[in-house]
Protein backbone atom coordinates (compact mmCIF):
# COMPACT_ATOMS: atom_id res chain seq x y z
CA UNK A 1 0.00 0.00 0.00
CA UNK A 2 1.05 3.72 -0.81
CA UNK A 3 2.54 5.63 2.10
CA UNK A 4 0.44 8.44 2.89
CA UNK A 5 2.25 11.96 3.09
CA UNK A 6 2.67 12.46 6.59
CA UNK A 7 2.59 15.83 8.95
CA UNK A 8 3.77 16.47 11.78
CA UNK A 9 2.00 20.16 13.29
CA UNK A 10 1.88 22.50 16.03
CA UNK A 11 5.76 22.80 16.81
CA UNK A 12 6.87 25.20 19.55
CA UNK A 13 10.35 23.62 20.98
CA UNK A 14 13.80 23.85 18.65
CA UNK A 15 14.05 20.37 20.53
CA UNK A 16 11.12 18.87 19.20
CA UNK A 17 11.45 20.21 15.41
CA UNK A 18 15.31 18.70 15.90
CA UNK A 19 13.87 15.54 16.79
CA UNK A 20 11.18 15.03 14.20
CA UNK A 21 13.70 16.86 11.50
CA UNK A 22 15.29 12.81 11.45
CA UNK A 23 11.93 10.48 11.40
CA UNK A 24 10.46 10.08 8.42
CA UNK A 25 8.02 12.94 8.59
CA UNK A 26 7.29 14.68 5.32
CA UNK A 27 6.03 18.13 6.21
CA UNK A 28 6.36 20.61 9.69
CA UNK A 29 3.39 22.59 10.45
CA UNK A 30 3.42 25.67 12.58
CA UNK A 31 0.72 27.56 13.79
CA UNK A 32 0.05 31.11 13.09
CA UNK A 33 -3.16 31.47 14.29
CA UNK A 34 -3.04 34.29 17.36
CA UNK A 35 -4.03 32.94 20.33
CA UNK A 36 -4.20 29.24 20.08
CA UNK A 37 -1.85 26.71 22.83
CA UNK A 38 0.53 26.28 19.51
CA UNK A 39 1.11 29.27 17.99
CA UNK A 40 4.24 30.16 17.32
CA UNK A 41 5.36 34.13 17.47
CA UNK A 42 7.16 35.98 14.72
CA UNK A 43 10.24 36.02 17.02
CA UNK A 44 10.59 32.31 17.94
CA UNK A 45 9.49 31.12 14.18
CA UNK A 46 12.96 31.64 12.73
CA UNK A 47 14.83 29.25 15.24
CA UNK A 48 12.79 26.72 14.66
CA UNK A 49 12.38 26.54 10.73
CA UNK A 50 16.06 26.57 10.32
CA UNK A 51 16.01 23.07 11.80
CA UNK A 52 13.46 21.97 9.20
CA UNK A 53 15.35 19.28 6.91
CA UNK A 54 15.98 20.47 3.36
CA UNK A 55 14.06 17.01 2.61
CA UNK A 56 10.88 18.52 4.68
CA UNK A 57 8.22 20.90 3.68
CA UNK A 58 7.82 23.59 5.94
CA UNK A 59 3.85 24.86 6.45
CA UNK A 60 2.53 27.73 8.36
CA UNK A 61 -0.69 27.19 9.65
CA UNK A 62 -3.61 30.06 9.58
CA UNK A 63 -6.57 30.79 9.77
CA UNK A 64 -8.71 33.80 8.42
CA UNK A 65 -5.92 36.07 7.85
CA UNK A 66 -5.50 38.83 5.96
CA UNK A 67 -3.82 39.33 2.48
CA UNK A 68 -0.71 41.47 4.71
CA UNK A 69 -0.48 38.37 7.01
CA UNK A 70 0.01 35.91 4.31
CA UNK A 71 2.74 38.05 2.67
CA UNK A 72 4.33 39.08 6.31
CA UNK A 73 4.55 35.59 7.30
CA UNK A 74 6.14 34.60 3.69
CA UNK A 75 8.42 37.45 4.18
CA UNK A 76 9.61 36.21 7.47
CA UNK A 77 10.45 32.49 6.55
CA UNK A 78 10.92 30.61 3.50
CA UNK A 79 7.40 27.98 3.91
CA UNK A 80 7.40 25.86 1.53
CA UNK A 81 3.62 25.43 2.16
CA UNK A 82 0.30 26.93 3.32
CA UNK A 83 -2.28 25.22 5.26
CA UNK A 84 -5.42 27.41 5.54
CA UNK A 85 -7.31 26.55 8.35
CA UNK A 86 -10.61 28.57 8.11
CA UNK A 87 -13.17 29.59 5.82
CA UNK A 88 -10.89 31.11 3.42
CA UNK A 89 -12.27 31.42 0.10
CA UNK A 90 -11.32 29.66 -3.02
CA UNK A 91 -10.71 33.66 -4.46
CA UNK A 92 -8.16 34.20 -1.49
CA UNK A 93 -6.33 30.64 -2.57
CA UNK A 94 -6.72 31.58 -5.87
CA UNK A 95 -4.58 35.00 -5.31
CA UNK A 96 -2.18 32.69 -2.85
CA UNK A 97 -1.33 30.20 -5.35
CA UNK A 98 -0.96 32.88 -8.38
CA UNK A 99 1.30 35.21 -6.16
CA UNK A 100 3.40 32.77 -4.42
CA UNK A 101 4.88 29.47 -5.37
CA UNK A 102 3.97 27.45 -2.37
CA UNK A 103 1.91 24.47 -1.61
CA UNK A 104 -1.31 25.78 -0.90
CA UNK A 105 -3.51 22.98 1.54
CA UNK A 106 -7.40 24.29 2.07
CA UNK A 107 -9.07 22.84 5.16
CA UNK A 108 -12.96 21.77 4.91
CA UNK A 109 -14.49 20.96 8.36
CA UNK A 110 -16.66 18.12 8.03
CA UNK A 111 -19.95 19.71 10.17
CA UNK A 112 -19.95 22.10 7.14
CA UNK A 113 -21.61 19.09 5.40
CA UNK A 114 -21.21 20.04 1.57
CA UNK A 115 -21.59 18.50 -0.97
CA UNK A 116 -18.06 17.33 -1.45
CA UNK A 117 -18.10 18.03 -5.66
CA UNK A 118 -19.48 21.13 -5.41
CA UNK A 119 -17.24 22.42 -2.55
CA UNK A 120 -13.71 21.00 -4.94
CA UNK A 121 -14.74 22.38 -8.03
CA UNK A 122 -13.91 26.03 -6.67
CA UNK A 123 -11.41 25.54 -5.30
CA UNK A 124 -9.70 22.92 -7.07
CA UNK A 125 -7.41 24.68 -9.50
CA UNK A 126 -5.96 26.83 -6.62
CA UNK A 127 -4.97 24.10 -3.88
CA UNK A 128 -2.79 21.38 -4.28
CA UNK A 129 -4.28 19.24 -1.15
CA UNK A 130 -7.79 19.42 0.73
CA UNK A 131 -7.33 18.44 4.37
CA UNK A 132 -10.73 17.50 6.32
CA UNK A 133 -10.76 17.84 9.98
CA UNK A 134 -13.56 17.96 12.50
CA UNK A 135 -15.22 21.88 13.79
CA UNK A 136 -15.39 21.35 17.50
CA UNK A 137 -17.92 23.65 18.78
CA UNK A 138 -16.79 26.62 16.96
CA UNK A 139 -12.83 25.75 17.17
CA UNK A 140 -11.14 24.74 14.07
CA UNK A 141 -7.83 22.71 14.33
CA UNK A 142 -5.91 21.02 17.03
CA UNK A 143 -8.61 19.68 18.90
CA UNK A 144 -7.48 15.95 19.57
CA UNK A 145 -11.08 15.26 18.12
CA UNK A 146 -12.10 13.03 14.81
CA UNK A 147 -14.85 13.91 12.53
CA UNK A 148 -17.14 10.54 11.66
CA UNK A 149 -14.68 8.60 9.27
CA UNK A 150 -17.22 6.68 7.45
CA UNK A 151 -18.05 10.46 5.43
CA UNK A 152 -14.07 9.65 4.21
CA UNK A 153 -15.37 7.50 1.24
CA UNK A 154 -17.38 10.18 -0.78
CA UNK A 155 -14.82 12.57 -0.18
CA UNK A 156 -11.99 10.22 -1.60
CA UNK A 157 -14.43 9.72 -4.43
CA UNK A 158 -14.57 13.49 -5.49
CA UNK A 159 -11.02 14.02 -4.80
CA UNK A 160 -9.90 11.52 -6.82
CA UNK A 161 -12.34 12.39 -9.84
CA UNK A 162 -10.95 16.78 -9.36
CA UNK A 163 -7.50 14.60 -9.24
CA UNK A 164 -6.41 16.26 -5.47
CA UNK A 165 -5.12 14.71 -2.91
CA UNK A 166 -6.86 13.85 -0.13
CA UNK A 167 -5.51 14.63 3.75
CA UNK A 168 -7.29 13.66 6.92
CA UNK A 169 -7.04 15.42 10.38
CA UNK A 170 -8.49 15.72 13.52
CA UNK A 171 -7.94 13.29 16.73
CA UNK A 172 -5.40 10.67 14.69
CA UNK A 173 -3.01 8.95 17.11
CA UNK A 174 -0.68 5.91 17.34
CA UNK A 175 -4.22 3.71 18.52
CA UNK A 176 -6.36 4.82 15.57
CA UNK A 177 -3.80 5.50 12.52
CA UNK A 178 -3.91 2.08 11.28
CA UNK A 179 -7.39 1.69 11.22
CA UNK A 180 -7.56 5.29 9.40
CA UNK A 181 -4.40 3.78 6.49
CA UNK A 182 -6.30 0.33 5.96
CA UNK A 183 -9.81 1.12 5.82
CA UNK A 184 -9.63 4.73 4.15
CA UNK A 185 -6.45 4.89 2.56
CA UNK A 186 -5.54 8.56 2.99
CA UNK A 187 -3.12 10.47 0.67
CA UNK A 188 -2.50 12.12 3.54
CA UNK A 189 -2.53 12.21 7.26
CA UNK A 190 -2.36 15.32 9.87
CA UNK A 191 -1.39 15.33 13.34
CA UNK A 192 -0.94 17.18 16.33
CA UNK A 193 -2.42 16.40 19.88
CA UNK A 194 -2.14 12.97 18.74
CA UNK A 195 1.90 13.04 19.42
CA UNK A 196 2.26 15.11 22.36
CA UNK A 197 2.39 13.84 26.07
CA UNK A 198 1.09 16.39 28.81
CA UNK A 199 0.54 18.84 26.10
CA UNK A 200 4.20 18.79 24.76
CA UNK A 201 5.46 17.29 21.62
CA UNK A 202 7.06 13.61 22.93
CA UNK A 203 9.64 11.92 21.30
CA UNK A 204 8.71 8.33 21.47
CA UNK A 205 5.17 8.74 20.45
CA UNK A 206 6.00 10.46 17.23
CA UNK A 207 8.66 7.63 16.81
CA UNK A 208 5.66 4.80 17.71
CA UNK A 209 3.45 6.95 15.54
CA UNK A 210 5.84 6.66 12.28
CA UNK A 211 6.27 2.99 12.81
CA UNK A 212 2.80 2.47 13.01
CA UNK A 213 2.09 4.10 9.38
CA UNK A 214 5.10 2.35 8.20
CA UNK A 215 3.49 -0.81 9.98
CA UNK A 216 -0.26 0.01 8.13
CA UNK A 217 1.43 0.47 4.76
CA UNK A 218 3.51 -2.69 5.12
CA UNK A 219 0.76 -4.84 5.27
O1 LIG B 1 -2.66 22.37 16.25
C1 LIG B 1 -3.27 23.40 16.56
O2 LIG B 1 -3.25 23.83 17.71
C2 LIG B 1 -4.05 24.17 15.53
C3 LIG B 1 -4.55 25.42 15.85
C4 LIG B 1 -5.25 26.15 14.92
C5 LIG B 1 -5.47 25.66 13.65
C6 LIG B 1 -4.98 24.40 13.31
C7 LIG B 1 -4.28 23.64 14.22
N1 LIG B 1 -3.77 22.39 13.91
C8 LIG B 1 -4.30 21.59 12.90
O3 LIG B 1 -5.47 20.96 13.36
C9 LIG B 1 -5.62 19.67 12.78
C10 LIG B 1 -5.96 18.61 13.80
O4 LIG B 1 -5.17 18.59 14.90
P1 LIG B 1 -5.29 17.44 16.05
O5 LIG B 1 -4.35 16.33 15.64
O6 LIG B 1 -6.70 17.00 16.14
O7 LIG B 1 -4.82 18.13 17.27
C11 LIG B 1 -4.35 19.44 11.98
O8 LIG B 1 -4.67 19.74 10.64
C12 LIG B 1 -3.38 20.47 12.47
O9 LIG B 1 -2.57 20.90 11.39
Amino acid sequence: MKRPFVKFCGFRRAEDVQLASRLPVDALGFILVPGRRRTVTREDLPDLIRYVSPAQMAIGVLQNPTWEEVKSWLKLVPFSGIQLHGEESAAFCRKLKSTFSVHVTKVIHIQEQADPMEELEVYRPWVDAILLDKEAGNIRGGTGQSFAWDSIPSWKESCRKAEIPLWIAGGINEANVVDLIKHYQPDGIDVSSGIEKNQQKDGATMRLFIERVEKACQQ
